[in-house]
């Protein structure tokens, strides 16, 4: 239905709404509020009788598991199956069951309420308020095609759960002006459990409709649907939560758990990934969220604390990189004292991403092809399973309509990217700016002039929750609260063949031994390696691009070997503003 079809939704106010909740409650309205009573949150207290009536238990969403007969695997009830998710930690179950006339519905509709009373854990029907009514359970869930919510709150009284869906910010809006229980927020992504479901929002459209619910309903909680799964449950969260407002109330999941032949321990699994901060999350920068010049000193000893970290350790940097650029990258990573291992083997990602404690994966788009997207979705998921560190270079991101593609698909549906460095033109196409490059150059538009290119990386680390790095001859660097503008390097740097492409090299050992403040590492990777560019320039014997790309490689190494005994001068070349 329309949203035009649903006028009362949007004419209803909460103060209507609420007036409404403190009518007398009809026989059906008892009923239901007898069945809330017997809901506890999973350790049930003690029962005292008592003249006045409890409240009603605090509603959890964390694990939400909507059903669907038709995807049980085979042998399978839908009462054990939803039972053995409870025990995993299912906190609330929804009764979706599309093809079932109303007297089955009904019928199993009561087996399964049977089955959640006695955990006490609520009971919703989807669509069918009718059902919900002569089930007696704890309320319904209803969307845009279904019957309208004051026409459903009237029926099922103010005690029951009324979830609303949302699928976009019209919907978003006149659904947080209802006094429903709590949004359905979805499809995050598409999903073949609702083929008929509306374009998926991926986690950026949940942020702004958690934005907009957040402002008119601070108290309004909210759950996400569609297409989660262990393993992109924790970056859909992480990168969909709100500037400022609440994130989501908890996640829902259809075949997820439905389809699993192991409920329970599918169950225990998401709910403790929702609980849980994900790998790859830096703990609060421990010195200072806001950079200035008094930092500084203390700033340049963390850098070369950074570097010398990658001599120590020598972490190991998995490159998916491009065939240009392969010996390049593999050099300047020696040079720096990391380890490259080059592999465009999805079957070998796993073991990469775990194969020590100090690893990351760098992962260039340089002359990828759509085929590559299985394994690049793999070496993210894989890395952000383990909490390594993902380097993103989106080579020549706005040149064809497939690079473009794959960098939007990459940011929406592969997972968590630590860090996205890239020229103008290729940071423009990643915030979503239409931008024509020739090739793999840059844009250079400079058209805003620095600071606007310095909104631009601001808020598109703010927007994607990471780190973003704009090269050119002046660098901009941010995690969306912190920007570092470094005006090190030498413009011999752009003549040399993967010298852009190499710095993600550097940036990757970086991060693979400095996790606890991620801009910092980067910080460190870009000073060292245009300090070494600059000293390569100024060599006795260097003309022209073939002496300056040995006499790099020999500077980088001169930085790390004077880093790792304690000997920072280098870092007194540094041209730094902070913003
Ligand atoms: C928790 C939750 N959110 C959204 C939906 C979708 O409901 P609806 O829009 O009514 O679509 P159908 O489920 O009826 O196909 C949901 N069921 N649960
Ligand atoms: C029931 C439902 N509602 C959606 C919405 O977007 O409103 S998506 C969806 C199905 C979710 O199934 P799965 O977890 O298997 O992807």
């Amino acid at each position: 239905m329309a949203m035009a079809d649903t006028p009362a939704m949007s004419m209803m106010s909460t103060t209507d709404a609420m007036t409404m909740q403190a009518e007398e409650p009809s026989s059906m309205q008892a009923q239901i509020q007898m069945s809330m009573s017997q809901i506890s949150v999973h350790e049930a207290a003690p029962r005292v009788p008592s003249m006045s009536p409890s409240p009603p238990p605090k509603l959890d969403l964390s694990l939400y598991l909507v059903t669907s007969s038709s995807l049980l695997p085979p042998g399978a009830t839908l009462e054990s199956h939803v039972e053995a998710a409870i025990k995993g930690g299912v906190t609330i179950v929804q009764l979706r069951e599309k093809t079932l006339d109303t007297a089955p519905f009904i019928a199993l509709g009561k087996r399964i309420h049977a089955v959640t009373q006695k955990y006490g854990v609520p009971l919703l029907i989807n669509d069918r308020i009718d059902v919900a009514q002569a089930v007696g359970c704890e309320g319904a869930h209803i969307g845009w095609d279904d019957m309208d919510y004051d026409t459903a709150r009237s029926l099922l009284g103010p005690t029951a759960i009324i979830g609303l869906s949302v699928s976009n910010l019209t919907q978003a809006s006149l659904a947080a002006s209802t006094s429903c229980n709590y949004l359905g927020i979805g499809p995050v992504f598409s999903t073949p459990t609702k083929p008929d479901a509306s374009a998926a929002m991926y986690p950026s459209g949940v942020r702004q409709a958690l934005e907009l619910v957040s402002s008119k309903r601070p108290d309004l909680p909210s759950v996400i649907i569609g297409g989660i799964d262990s393993t992109n449950l924790q970056s859909v969260i992480y990168k969909s939560r709100p500037v400022s407002g609440k994130s989501i109330a908890g996640v829902a999941v259809v075949s997820a758990i439905i389809s699993s032949t192991e409920p329970e321990i599918e169950a225990s699994n998401l709910l403790s990934l929702f609980k849980s901060p994900p790998p790859w999350a830096s703990p609060p920068p421990s010195q200072t969220t806001v950079f200035t010049d008094f930092y500084l000193p203390l700033i340049l000893s963390k850098v070369v604390t950074t570097i010398r970290a990658i001599q120590e350790h020598k972490p190991l940097v998995h490159h998916i990189t491009n065939s240009v650029v392969k010996n390049f990258s593999a050099n300047v990573t020696l040079a720096i004292g990391a380890s490259p291992i080059m592999s465009e083997n999805s079957e070998e990602v796993g073991d990469l991403a775990n194969i020590s404690p100090h690893s990351a994966c760098l992962l260039n788009m340089g002359t990828s092809g759509t085929s590559d997207r299985e394994l690049f979705k793999r070496a993210i998921r894989e890395n952000n399973k383990s909490g390594k560190a993902i380097v993103f270079d989106p080579v020549g991101a706005g040149a064809t309509s497939m690079r473009r593609e794959t960098v939007k698909w990459i940011l929406d549906e592969a997972g968590y990217i630590d860090v996205i460095k890239g020229n103008e033109g290729e940071i423009r196409t990643v915030a979503g700016q239409g931008v024509n490059m020739k090739g793999v150059d840059s844009a250079d538009s400079g058209a805003g002039g620095l600071e606007e290119l310095v909104g631009v990386v601001r808020n598109v680390a703010m927007q994607e929750r990471n780190i973003i790095i704009m090269t050119g001859a002046t660098d901009v660097l941010s995690d969306g609260n912190r920007t570092v503008i470094i005006r090190n390097g030498h413009p011999l740097q752009s003549l040399v063949t993967g010298m852009g492409c190499a710095l993600g090299s550097v940036l990757s050992a970086a991060l693979a031994v400095g996790k606890d403040d991620k801009l910092l590492s980067c910080l460190a990777a870009l000073l060292a390696y245009n300090i070494a560019a600059e000293r390569a320039a100024k060599k006795e014997g260097v003309k022209g691009p073939g002496g300056f790309m040995t006499a790099f490689l020999d500077e980088l190494y001169e930085i790390a070997e004077t880093s790792a005994s304690g000997n920072g001068m280098w870092t007194e070349a540094v041209k730094l503003e902070f913003r």
